[in-house]
């Protein structure tokens, strides 16, 4: 049977209206349609082709780039596209670019550490990209540590001007995307100082190239830092490196939204947390969660098609081999991999609402919730993408060597992915920060402040710390209740016992430093808990169509009890589950396998309709 004709009679022997879930994986009927309709216009545009990517010298790749860039631009105006219509063009146009800087981290600059005044200065220039900007933070010597940046931007209250300056080489920027060739200004991140004080870092805006030859102003330094992992892949972005040499900007150049500077040189920290300087960083964080599930879906599909297509061994009497889909190793490594496709899904839906809040909390000075978006942002970020990136490379190995072939579109998927689990902060340091808020949280259960939101449980560990969960039966580990039990009691017991150890160093810096390890496996056990519980609280929303709660059922299982297999040490070092009952758990998941498989490929399959006609475009 040709493998469409196969995929034409999975998609018949599905169990479950491949229509609605189709629905479920978009996230309405509405975000469906769009995604529909824009996959529809790249996939049959030939100025987006991909299938020539990897083939194009860094030059051409470039050129070809700012051509498909320039033609989606003209595409969203002509066809009057909204702003999720043209952000869903960018996602199918599937090539970094920096459009993704000037629309992801530039514009939302300046719209959330902005005031007023230069919201509406700026804004209106950057929406018909009459500026290209693009977000100038990291550099050589710096980019986790924002604090220990060393661009300064001193004020002369002489001119009522800020003087720009990179007095050392490590404070050179490095890496912003856009930077290299495209933008015409750059929102740096620079140590404020007025009268000889350093007032730490803010935001400024600083035009680098002439709007009328493209040519770098006087006293900017700037270019392109080469070529960076893998050919093709995020080799389409020019990121760049930029010094200033004491390039003077107007004293409203400065974002003023969080923190001013008076005409005689004043410093005013607003009555906001400082932190809002990272506004952005957290917008794109809560972003990067939902692109972790499409980057996922995407090797998910390759690797399912190969599997059920796949033959290998297990003739008999010269019949058909086996397919690779039917062998329980490939079940195990590939099963719980589009299970966190749905998973990651979920909590990015779950994080855009949390954003949202948080930002209309934030316009009416409420704070309350800054420091668990901050948490939530940056641990599902990790979390997500560390996940992803691997999940890549074990799909690239599940399609054996076809998987390394570049026209199977993993490599490039792999290649294109991989910093997002660097960019906008690198995982580990990320997980430390979650770590820093549970010890927090840990440390504040005496006081009588009740923890809310996703750090609930932890009000809750004293009884965490002594239940033992209820499971006699394998399938007694379907029950959501069963699985969130032994998430929480895990993440409570891992932060508890974090917060003990620390309390045997004299200096909590120095147990900080010396348990590092420990409270970052903390962290992830607290992420993957908010993961399981968004999970389960889309399985308690209505879900139409048939068999489609069923199916996510499964994948909920298949995806918790994996987790809990891959971890069983931290499940049973912390006592809620005895060896006996990991062995029912993982017991349990062998039946599921069983169960995912005969609607896998309709599963996988209909989550790539949208992305089915642009797989065609490859020329896998
Ligand atoms: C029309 C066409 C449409 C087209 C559409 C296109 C759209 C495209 C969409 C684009 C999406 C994706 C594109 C991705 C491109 C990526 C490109 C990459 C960009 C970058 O990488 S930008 C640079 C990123 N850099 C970082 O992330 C740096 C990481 N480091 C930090 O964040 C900080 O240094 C730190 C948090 C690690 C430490 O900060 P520090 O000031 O030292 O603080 P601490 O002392 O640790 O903590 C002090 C207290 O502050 C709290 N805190 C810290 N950070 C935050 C925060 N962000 N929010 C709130 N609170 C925060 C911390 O918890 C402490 O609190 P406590 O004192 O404990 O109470
Ligand atoms: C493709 C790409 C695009 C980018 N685009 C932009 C952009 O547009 N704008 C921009 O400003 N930046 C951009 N960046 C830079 C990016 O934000 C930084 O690379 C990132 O924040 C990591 O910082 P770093 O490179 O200094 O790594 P480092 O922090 O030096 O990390 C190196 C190692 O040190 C470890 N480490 C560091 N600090 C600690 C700690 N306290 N405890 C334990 N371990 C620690 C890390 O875990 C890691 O293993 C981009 C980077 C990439 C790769």
């Amino acid at each position: 049977m040709e493998a469409l004709d196969y995929h034409a009679e999975e998609r018949r022997k599905a169990e479950f209206d491949v229509e609605e879930m189709k629905i479920v994986w978009a996230g309405s009927r509405q975000a469906y349609e769009i995604s529909d309709r824009v996959a529809r216009l790249v996939a049959s545009d030939p100025v987006f082709r991909k299938d020539n990517r990897t083939m194009l010298s860094r030059k051409d790749l470039f050129k070809d780039t700012l051509r498909k860039a320039a033609h989606a631009w003209k595409r969203i105006i002509e066809l009057r596209l909204s702003e999720e219509e043209a952000s869903k063009l960018r996602f199918f146009v599937d090539q970094p670019v920096f459009t993704d800087l000037h629309w992801g981290m530039f514009i939302p600059a300046i719209k959330g550490q902005g005031n007023e005044e230069q919201q509406q200065k700026w804004l209106p220039m950057a929406y018909k990209m009459q500026i290209i900007g693009c977000y100038a933070q990291t550099e050589l010597g710096h980019g986790s540590n924002v604090q220990g940046l060393e661009t300064t931007a001193t004020f002369d209250p002489e001119t009522d001007e800020f003087v720009i300056h990179s007095p050392t080489l490590t404070s050179s920027k490095w890496w912003p995307g856009g930077l290299g060739k495209v933008s015409t200004h750059a929102l740096i991140y620079a140590r404020l100082i007025t009268d000889g004080q350093d007032h730490g870092v803010h935001g400024f805006i600083v035009q680098l190239r002439s709007l009328d030859d493209h040519l770098p102003l006087p006293g900017i330094t700037v270019g392109d830092i080469g070529m960076k992992f893998g050919s093709g892949a995020y080799n389409s972005m020019d990121n760049g490196v930029l010094r200033f040499d004491h390039v003077r900007i107007l004293r409203d150049q400065m974002l003023m939204g969080v923190s001013q500077v008076t005409r005689e040189g004043k410093f005013m920290q607003s009555d906001v947390p400082r932190q809002l300087v990272y506004g952005t960083m957290v917008y794109v964080r809560q972003k990067i969660v939902a692109d972790a599930s499409c980057a996922l879906s995407r090797a998910v599909c390759i690797a399912t098609r190969y599997s059920v297509v796949r033959r290998q061994f297990g003739s008999h009497n010269g019949g058909p081999e086996t397919q690779v889909i039917d062998y329980k190793t490939q079940q195990s490594r590939l099963f719980p991999l589009l299970a966190s496709a749905y998973a990651f899904r979920f909590v990015g839906e779950w994080l855009k609402w949390l954003y949202t809040d948080v930002t209309q909390r934030l316009q009416a000075s409420d704070f309350s919730t800054l420091p668990e978006v901050h948490a939530c942002t940056a641990g599902l970020k990790s979390v997500t993408t560390s996940a992803t990136a691997d999940a890549i490379e074990e799909c690239r190995k599940l399609c054996g060597g076809h998987g390394y072939l570049s026209s199977s579109g993993l490599p490039e998927l792999f290649a294109v992915y991989v910093p997002a689990c660097t960019y906008e902060g690198d995982n580990v340091v990320l997980l430390l920060q979650v770590a820093r808020f549970l010890m927090k949280t840990v440390s504040q259960l005496g006081s009588g402040k009740k923890p809310v939101g996703t750090i609930a449980y932890m009000g809750r560990s004293e009884h965490l710390l002594q239940c033992r969960c209820e499971v006699e039966r394998a399938e007694d580990w379907l029950k959501p209740n069963v699985i969130l039990e032994a998430f929480e009691a895990r993440a409570a017991r891992m932060s508890v016992t974090c917060a003990k150890n620390l309390n045997n160093f004299a200096n909590q810096e120095e147990g900080f430093a010396q348990l590092a390890t420990d409270l970052a496996e903390a962290a992830v056990a607290h992420v993957q808990l908010i993961i399981v519980s968004k999970f389960i609280e889309k399985l308690q929303q209505d879900i139409p169509g048939k068999g489609v709660k069923r199916q996510l059922e499964i994948l909920f299982n298949v995806y918790a009890l994996s987790l809990l297999h891959k971890h069983l040490g931290d499940f049973v070092a912390s006592g809620c589950i005895t060896p006996k009952q990991g062995a029912l758990a993982n017991e349990q998941l062998r039946l599921l396998y069983s169960q995912v498989h005969f609607d896998n490929p309709s599963l996988l399959l209909y989550m790539v309709l949208l992305l089915e006609r642009l797989l065609q475009s490859t020329s896998f």
